[in-house]
């Protein structure tokens, strides 16, 4: 992804026309696939500067792909009498400095941080290997197996991404699954196991976070199922999935 800045320098008494054709320009933008977010800010020290913020998927899509789509016809009709007014247009790389974009803490945060999943999946396949269910897809599992889970469980929760960086991410977690025939009841029982090593380990048993935690366990597991049948083609690449508080974040007031 890359950022794109315009900033501007825009007469009082044009600022809220200005802002009008911003407003009916960002239609055309919100629909154009290259644009990934923007928003338009106006500077409370100095009323006249405003700086256009917009997230594109990459430079290349937003010059030869915007640039020549419909998209763009109609959005530089709104904000073409704009454009002697602008003093800077570039794109701009993100480097490694930057925070978390939201002021809520990560579900990795709000479990407790390094060790919280470590804690829970030790727990949940020691009961594993005591279940007539699950032990035996789970018998001949590696040593480190729970380490690993919990590696990949602390990236999905937005804690350090290792599990991509040093265990080879999506498509190796889905190798683990090919070809399992893991069937609805031994997905039943892992979610029912996993909901009480989380009891028992102490996770957060606050609504929002249980909720969020167990919403990615039903979607997981499903894709888990549905990747494992011996017929199943699943996508070979993908990100490793990033998941939030969805609706529901924590109240403060
Ligand atoms: C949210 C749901 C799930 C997640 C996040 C998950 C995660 C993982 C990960 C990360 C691995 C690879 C570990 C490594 O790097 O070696 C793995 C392997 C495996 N998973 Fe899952 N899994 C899920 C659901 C399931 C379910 C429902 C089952 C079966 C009932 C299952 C059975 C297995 C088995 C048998 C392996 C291979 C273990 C071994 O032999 O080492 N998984 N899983």
């Amino acid at each position: 992804m890359i950022v794109e800045y315009i900033r501007y320098l825009i007469p009082d008494e044009q600022s809220s026309a200005f802002e009008a054709a911003y407003a009916r320009a960002a239609v055309p933008l919100a629909s154009a696939p290259q644009c990934v977010d923007y928003e338009l800010s106006r500077s409370v020290d100095e009323p006249g500067s405003y700086v256009l913020r917009i997230v594109w998927t990459s430079a290349a899509d937003h010059i030869e792909g915007f640039r020549r789509s419909a998209n763009f016809t109609e959005f530089f009709a709104e904000i073409r009498p704009y454009l002697p007014m602008v003093q800077e247009m570039r794109h701009y790389q993100r480097t490694d400095v930057h925070g978390t974009g939201s002021s809520e803490p990560s579900l990795y945060e709000w479990a407790g941080g390094a060790g919280a999943f470590e804690r829970l999946t030790e727990a949940f396949y020691r009961e594993v290997l005591r279940d007539d269910l699950l032990e035996p897809l789970f018998r001949h599992m590696d040593a480190e197996h729970p380490k690993f889970v919990a590696m990949w469980l602390d990236e999905v929760f937005g804690g350090p991404d290792t599990y991509t960086a040093k265990r080879g991410g999506y498509p190796h977690m889905l190798a683990q699954h090919l070809g399992k025939a893991i069937t609805e009841p031994q997905r039943r029982r892992w979610i029912n196991l996993l909901a009480d090593a989380a009891d028992e380990v102490g996770l957060p048993s606050d609504p929002e976070f249980r909720a969020a935690f167990m919403g990615y366990i039903e979607w997981g597991t499903r894709l888990a199922i549905g990747n494992s049948q011996p017929e199943a083609h699943p996508m070979t690449e993908a990100p490793v999935p990033h998941w939030g508080w969805g609706v529901a974040p924590p109240y403060r007031g």
